[in-house]
């Protein structure tokens, strides 16, 4: 589905503007509007209940927002309104691909299959949607090959080369979310969205990981992530957005959100008037330098 009404330029990936989602009488998000710009990765932060899941779950479809319009903006300049499409045409058409807190593969498939099987939808659409076409079509074959070669490519990027045989549920914790990651990618999205891939992983898992969301980025799909751990945030995100009771207190580079006070006093959970003057404190070294 086309908007045409952004303004949106081909560097910003995702819009959203006056976001607002209600559960009851709560207020999850409240007003929010940020970008996400293409070819980056964007870190959406906040304590714990702050709405990061609600602000997923709504551009990925499970929820339908209260208020707001949410635009993704592909490479080609096709432009599609989230929250007006079902979850299955956010990935399928408008190339959007997400992983959750908890880590959901078929366990009981190998790694190469789990692979095999997230590219069922451009094999099923190559057959024709038919025997034959299975059987016959030299396009169904051409798509198998395909789908073979983008298993092994990412298989190597993961670093799972050596457990493509094994079922997915015998993988370490690290192993797993990597293939996550990498099963995702065999979807071909333009925006990956990661919700805390950090999650449960020891310094050396941490570290693949970190190396694989790079390189996802530097080959040109942009990604959003929500993580609580900060030195990935701080080591690999080009783009901070932090959020409070499902408002934005602060949106920038890692050093400028790191020494934001507001950023520092959510965090640190201190009281309104402590906060007030933390800022003037910050104002008042600022302007003497100036
Ligand atoms: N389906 C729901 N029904 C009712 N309330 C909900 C629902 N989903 C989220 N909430 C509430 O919305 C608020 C934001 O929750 P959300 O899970 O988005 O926060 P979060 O920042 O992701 O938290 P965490 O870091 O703990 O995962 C919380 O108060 C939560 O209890």
């Amino acid at each position: 589905m086309t908007s045409g009404t952004t303004t949106m330029t081909n560097d910003t990936i995702l819009k959203v503007e006056h976001l607002s989602m209600k559960f009851g009488g709560l207020m999850a998000i409240n007003d929010l509007s940020f970008e996400a710009r293409r070819g980056e990765i964007t870190a959406l932060i906040g304590p714990n209940g702050a709405g990061k899941t609600t602000v997923f779950n709504c551009i990925t479809g499970f929820y339908k927002p209260t208020m707001g319009m949410i635009t993704l903006r592909q490479k080609s300049g096709r432009e599609y309104l989230l929250e007006r499409l079902p979850d299955f045409e956010i990935t399928k058409h408008a190339k959007v691909a997400r992983t959750f807190q908890n880590i959901r593969l078929f366990s009981g498939l190998t790694v190469l299959e789990n692979l095999l099987v997230a590219q069922h939808n451009a094999l099923m659409k190559a057959s024709g949607y038919t025997v034959l076409g299975l059987l016959g079509l030299p396009a169904y074959k051409r798509a198998a090959a395909d789908a073979i070669e983008k298993a092994k490519y990412w298989l190597e990027k993961a670093e799972l080369v050596e457990r493509a045989d094994d079922p997915a549920g015998d993988l370490p914790y690290g192993a797993q979310r990597r293939l996550e990651i990498a099963r995702a990618m065999c979807t071909g999205p333009e925006l990956l969205c990661l919700d805390e891939p950090a999650a449960g992983l020891n310094p050396k898992e941490s570290l693949a990981l970190n190396a694989l969301l790079r390189s996802i980025r530097d080959e040109g799909t942009s990604l959003l992530l929500i993580e609580h751990d900060m030195s990935v945030v701080m080591e690999i995100s080009d783009h901070v957005v932090v959020l409070e009771y499902g408002q934005k207190i602060s949106d920038g580079t890692p050093s400028e959100v790191k020494n934001d006070p507001k950023v520092i006093a959510a965090y640190l959970g201190v009281e309104d008037e402590e906060l007030t003057e933390a800022i003037s404190e910050v104002e008042a070294v600022s302007g003497s330098e100036e």
